[in-house]
């Protein structure tokens, strides 16, 4: 039996949890604007038409703290968990799959009751298979009674009975918080759930939800058909579904026309918030109500408060679809996007290969100094060198404030991935990850390559400069892909840099077992003499000023890679 807390008013702020022994047990389970979560059971506040003070004994964390300062074994463990209650999508797209992804991806064990079947694809729903709903009542049983359930999440609920058991076992066995996404239309247009489910989603579910997550359309169904066509109406449609009786509301306005955001609304019972994120240009959208809906969940079991989760959820799912605007599954309309940021080709595409040694051929590093003197940003020199022919491009920024640097790397990896031209950082692990670089070039007294290796993962790309045979040796056990020796020649780039002259050189490429790139005063008038050392290690040259400090970064370049072409083709 659920208790209920009469037009009690509690203070809104550092209730102790000794005090909720005050309740009056035996009320009978009506309309809920609230509830709490004690050590035993779910607490429910208010009846209609009582506004009750809505108020949240900070939950699980303050109960596995408590638990662990115990030693209580199960509050030591407890691993957050989110139950999605959902339909299955055989594209894997939304539903119950998505619902997986985005737990896992969040960190948050996921269990699921499934509600249907669905033989659905990237182009639209083909078939709706309902489970009996005393199947659904049976797995929501098994879970519910054994698995401690922070929260649970709905999705597709095809009936109003699939509504009314799922009601009825919350009351059995209370969570912390419900998430409700009142899935009724697919994004392809087609229906999920009949008419009655409406009533069934106001009546029964809604009143015990934390927070309710409907798109334009479902907001306007749920409302008797209103138009909803501006940010003004989504207010008001939230204040509306709001008076429903969930605790919040998020009204969501990616559809809404003419905006370059894509802005939400949530609403608390007293302060709208506008919560807007870019809107991101991709077929790839179908499962972003699931997805949004389940990191809320997922955010909530692991502690945050409804707005705070709702705030993380969105940005999310914003990197998600961005990570995702390439991916090219299915031949449909709406394409699933991925979860766990590990397909995308803008992300790894030249590591899925693994580094390909001929991108050292033609290597252009960039210098600020040169940059600030020909007046050119990093982002059009880089554009420039790759339009001549660099094969791979390094960042050196020494001078960049961080803030500058990230931002200038972004939009320079931007343009090189648009070429298929890997990028790389020089020296600043931090900023390579920060832009999810191809890689890094660190020096001796830069992070240890196997630091760097264990920071980056093994997919991304690591250059180690190297002016000996015992320092390629160790670059090789550190985990790099490849090494730079040199100065081949004397620079005034790079001060105090010991040139190691083409027998140096030749002596680490016989040496090593990675691929090598020479550095140093390399150009036009010598690059050739590199090359023709004829070790087939030496896969190219790294050049910085005769590329970067002449007027023409482009035709440089063009003209450097056409030596380089004929002292290859001359080896072969
Ligand atoms: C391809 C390549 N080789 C060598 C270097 C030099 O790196 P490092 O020794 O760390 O010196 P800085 O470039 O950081 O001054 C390089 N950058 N690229
Ligand atoms: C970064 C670096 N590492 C060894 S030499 C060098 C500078 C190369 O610059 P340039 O190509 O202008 O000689
Ligand atoms: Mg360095």
């Amino acid at each position: 039996m659920v208790t209920l807390v009469h037009n009690y008013v509690f203070p809104l702020k550092g209730l102790p949890r000794d005090q909720i022994s005050t309740v009056s047990e035996g009320f009978q389970f009506g309309r809920v604007s609230s509830c709490f979560f004690t050590q035993s059971r779910r607490v429910y506040v208010g009846v209609p038409p009582v506004t009750a003070i809505r108020y949240r004994i900070p939950t699980l964390m303050a109960m596995r703290d408590e638990g662990a300062k115990r030693g209580n074994r199960s509050s030591k463990q407890k691993v957050p968990h989110v139950l999605t209650v959902a339909g299955s999508d055989s594209g894997a797209g939304a539903g119950i799959q998505a619902d997986l992804k985005a737990c896992g991806a969040i960190g948050v064990y996921c269990s699921t009751v499934i509600t249907a079947v669905t033989a659905q694809n990237t182009i639209g729903v083909q078939g709706v298979h309902s489970v009996p709903e005393n199947f659904i009542d049976e797995q929501l049983r098994s879970v519910l009674s054994d698995m401690e359930v922070d929260v649970v999440k709905t999705g597709m609920l095809p009936s109003i009975g699939v509504v009314k058991v799922l009601s009825h076992r919350l009351k059995e066995f209370p969570v912390q918080a419900l998430v409700v996404d009142p899935v009724m239309v697919s994004t392809s247009g087609d229906l999920l759930a009949g008419p009655s489910v409406l009533d069934g989603l106001r009546e029964e579910l809604f009143p015990m939800a934390d927070i309710v997550t409907p798109n334009l359309k479902e907001a306007s169904t749920l409302l008797g058909g209103v138009k909803l066509e501006t940010v003004a109406d989504m207010r008001s449609a939230a204040k509306s579904i709001h008076a429903l009786g969930p605790r919040t509301v998020l009204v969501k306005g990616g559809d809404l026309p003419d905006s370059l955001d894509a802005v939400d609304i949530f609403f608390d019972g007293e302060n709208f918030h506008e919560l807007s994120a870019s809107r991101i240009k991709t077929r790839n959208t179908h499962g972003t109500g699931c997805t949004l809906a389940s990191c809320i969940a997922a955010e909530v079991a692991k502690g945050s408060s409804i707005l705070q989760a709702v705030k993380i959820a969105k940005c999310f799912v914003e990197s998600a679809l961005d990570y995702s605007k390439e991916l090219v599954i299915g031949t449909g309309p709406q394409g699933p996007f991925d979860h766990l940021f590990k397909l995308s080709s803008n992300g790894n595409s030249y590591r899925r290969q693994g580094f390909n040694p001929s991108d050292l051929f033609l290597y252009a590093v960039t210098d600020s100094r040169m940059n600030k003197k020909w007046g050119r940003s990093i982002s059009d020199a880089v554009k420039a060198a790759i339009d001549g022919g660099a094969t791979i491009i390094q960042l050196r920024e020494k001078e960049a404030e961080t803030r500058d640097f990230v931002d200038a790397a972004k939009a320079c990896k931007e343009i090189a991935h648009s070429y298929g031209v890997p990028l790389l950082i020089n020296d600043r692990v931090d900023v390579a990850l920060a832009i999810d670089a191809d890689g890094v070039h660190v020096g001796q007294s830069d992070m240890p390559a196997h630091v760097a290796r264990r920071l980056l993962g093994p997919e991304k790309i690591i250059g180690v400069s190297c002016k000996t045979p015992e320092q390629a040796e160790q670059a090789w056990s550190d985990g790099a892909d490849y090494i730079g020796c040199g100065g081949a020649y004397t620079t005034k780039t790079k001060e105090n840099n010991p040139t190691v002259g083409l027998d140096g050189l030749k002596t680490v490429c016989l040496a090593s077992k990675l691929p090598v790139v020479a550095i140093g005063g390399i150009g036009l008038g010598n690059a050739c003499s590199v090359m023709e050392i004829g070790v087939s290690n030496l896969k190219g040259v790294a050049v910085v000023s005769a590329l970067f400090d002449r007027e023409c970064i482009a035709s440089e370049t063009r003209k450097l890679h056409s030596l380089l072409m004929d002292a290859v083709s001359r080896l072969k």
